[in-house]
């Protein structure tokens, strides 16, 4: 089962929020409303200061110019994790269940990599998850297929009996262009975003609700009817 971590897991955007107007504010700009700013995570995080910086009506800078507002950024996001720490209830019970029941668990997220092990470290998560992939660990992020497809590899899975659960657009359609069935959680982070239209197999309010699916093998996805 691939899991997104922003919006789904954890509730991150009061740190990653924090992380942007630290960044805004050393650059000369006011701040940005953390309501506003979870609507830019999800699509990884030169997405996130791109979007921020054309609310700030910044000149977008290229090149080595913006390199360098992003190594800001990235120093801020890294003193912001302890504030990122924050799993949604059921998240914790959901995925130690889904352990002990013997399913494969993997992390699928447009997170920078080298923030996601710090992030799991807080959590007590890190021996938790049997496969990893960021938004710059492959040469394409979600909405690409490709980290969803990696990880069904990786964890000797076929596509379709693999899930991703995710909270926004670019879960949806990086499954959809994996062909791997979708479950969406109805709290993330989504912007213009018609939840329960996106082809999720369940759109739900608790991770929880993943423990009532059968044991592996005994017919793939099967999730509990009244889920949706
Ligand atoms: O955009 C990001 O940085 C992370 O987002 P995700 O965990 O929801 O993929
Ligand atoms: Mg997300």
């Amino acid at each position: 089962m691939l899991f997104d971590l922003d919006g789904t897991l954890v509730d991150s955007a009061h740190g990653i929020a924090w992380a942007v107007n630290r960044t805004l504010a050393e650059l000369g700009h006011p701040a940005a409303d953390e309501t506003l700013v979870r609507t830019w995570i999800g699509e990884g995080a030169r997405f996130l200061l791109h979007r921020a910086l054309r609310h700030a009506g910044a000149d977008l800078p290229d090149g080595e110019a913006f390199d360098r507002v992003f190594a800001l950024l990235m120093r801020h996001y890294a003193a912001s994790l302890p504030r990122q720490a924050r799993a949604y209830p059921g998240a914790d019970a959901a995925l130690r269940g889904l352990r002990e029941r013997g399913v494969a668990v993997a992390l699928c997220t447009n997170k920078p990599q080298r923030f996601i092990d710090p992030l799991l470290e807080a959590l007590d998560w890190r021996a938790l998850f049997d496969g990893i992939v960021g938004g710059d660990t492959l040469p394409e992020c979600k909405p690409s297929a490709l980290p969803l497809l990696h990880l069904a590899r990786a964890l000797d899975a076929p596509v379709e009996a693999c899930l991703m659960v995710g909270d926004s657009h670019t879960d949806a359609a990086a499954a959809h262009a994996a062909g791997m069935p979708l479950v969406l959680v109805d709290y993330g982070y989504h912007r213009e975003f018609d939840l329960h239209g996106a082809g999720a197999v369940a759109v739900t309010g608790d991770l929880r609700m993943l423990l009532q699916m059968p044991a592996p093998g005994a017919g793939a996805l099967a999730v509990p009817t009244g889920a949706v």
